[in-house]
């Protein structure tokens, strides 16, 4: 068998261009502008090209954008001070924190101090709790364009078996919470985790999202079964790639989603739903 490839790239660019028309009705109808703050911590080059790939992604879709960057030493109370200027400027919609901090943040007081109307990544307190009571009013940004890859190939989760191998706040966690919600039957699996090809060999859907490069093997996968890796790891070579081994996989998946150019630019796009959702919900 060879996969399906779920292209993210094309599915971004589609979801965009409705994005874009979406905004300029809201600009003419309202005047608004869905605006989007990023404020940047230091001096990581990874960050610093997903940062000016949001900024850019922003411009594209005719939204507002501000990059706010910080030295790595800076003073946390600067930031503090600046995410509350940013809660009450009507300009902004929705404040980014790019993760992760330098150490001497407290990084859920950081991501706490976020108006939670305005939390585009859905990772305020508040809007965990939402989620988890099945009511989300932003949905993690990675997750979401999981989400929306599975609903555009068709993939029908009820009663599926669904493997998400992490358990991070930004994707295990909420991954799990959303195809629990979609009636999927869920295994997290994590570093402690025994037997982990026992449980990824039952899967209908496999969420690879751990951060170890090429890690799951075709022996891993039962054959037929939907692959999303949501891992991003940079080879000593500078080459990008998933948790997946996507070769081998791929011979036996149905459908499968390559790094780069799967979930990464999904998770844009995302950002993108999630700004011009809170910019259309205050115009309401
Ligand atoms: N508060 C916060 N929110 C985030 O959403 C967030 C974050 N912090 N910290 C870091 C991670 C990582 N992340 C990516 C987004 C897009 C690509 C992406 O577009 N990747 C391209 C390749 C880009 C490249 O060439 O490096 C692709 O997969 O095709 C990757 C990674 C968002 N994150």
């Amino acid at each position: 068998m060879t996969a399906t490839i779920l292209d993210g790239n094309a599915l971004a660019k589609k979801l965009r261009a409705d994005f874009k028309t979406r905004a300029e009705a809201l600009l003419a109808s309202h005047g608004t502008r869905p605006g989007l703050a990023v404020i940047l911590v230091g001096e990581d080059a990874a960050s610093q090209v997903y940062v000016r790939n949001k900024v850019n992604a922003c411009a594209q879709a005719g939204f507002h954008s501000e990059k706010i960057l910080y030295a790595p030493d800076v003073e946390p109370q600067r930031v503090f001070s600046r995410i509350a200027e940013l809660n009450a400027d009507p300009k902004i919609h929705g404040i980014l924190v790019q993760l992760p901090l330098p150490k001497h943040f407290d990084s859920d007081a950081v991501l706490k101090a976020i108006c939670p109307g305005k939390d585009v990544d859905g990772f305020h307190a508040e809007n965990v709790g939402a989620l988890m009571q099945g009511h989300p009013r932003f949905i993690p940004c990675t997750p979401y364009g999981v989400m929306k890859f599975l609903a555009e190939a068709g993939i029908d989760l009820k009663g599926k078996e669904a493997v998400i191998l992490g358990r991070s706040n930004i994707v295990g966690k909420p991954m799990a919470m959303l195809l629990m919600q979609a009636s999927a039957t869920v295994t997290i699996c994590h570093s402690q985790t025994r037997d982990l090809a026992f449980h990824t060999r039952r899967a209908d859907i496999l969420v690879a999202a751990l951060g170890k490069p090429r890690f799951v093997t075709a022996g891993m996968v039962k054959p037929g079964a939907v692959v999303i890796d949501v891992g991003i790891n940079r080879l000593p070579d500078g080459k990008l790639c998933g948790d997946v081994d996507f070769a081998a996989v791929s011979e036996v998946a149905s459908a499968i989603t390559p790094v780069p150019g799967g979930v990464g630019p999904m998770t844009i796009t995302m950002l993108l739903a999630n700004t011009l959702e809170a910019a259309e919900r205050e115009a309401r």
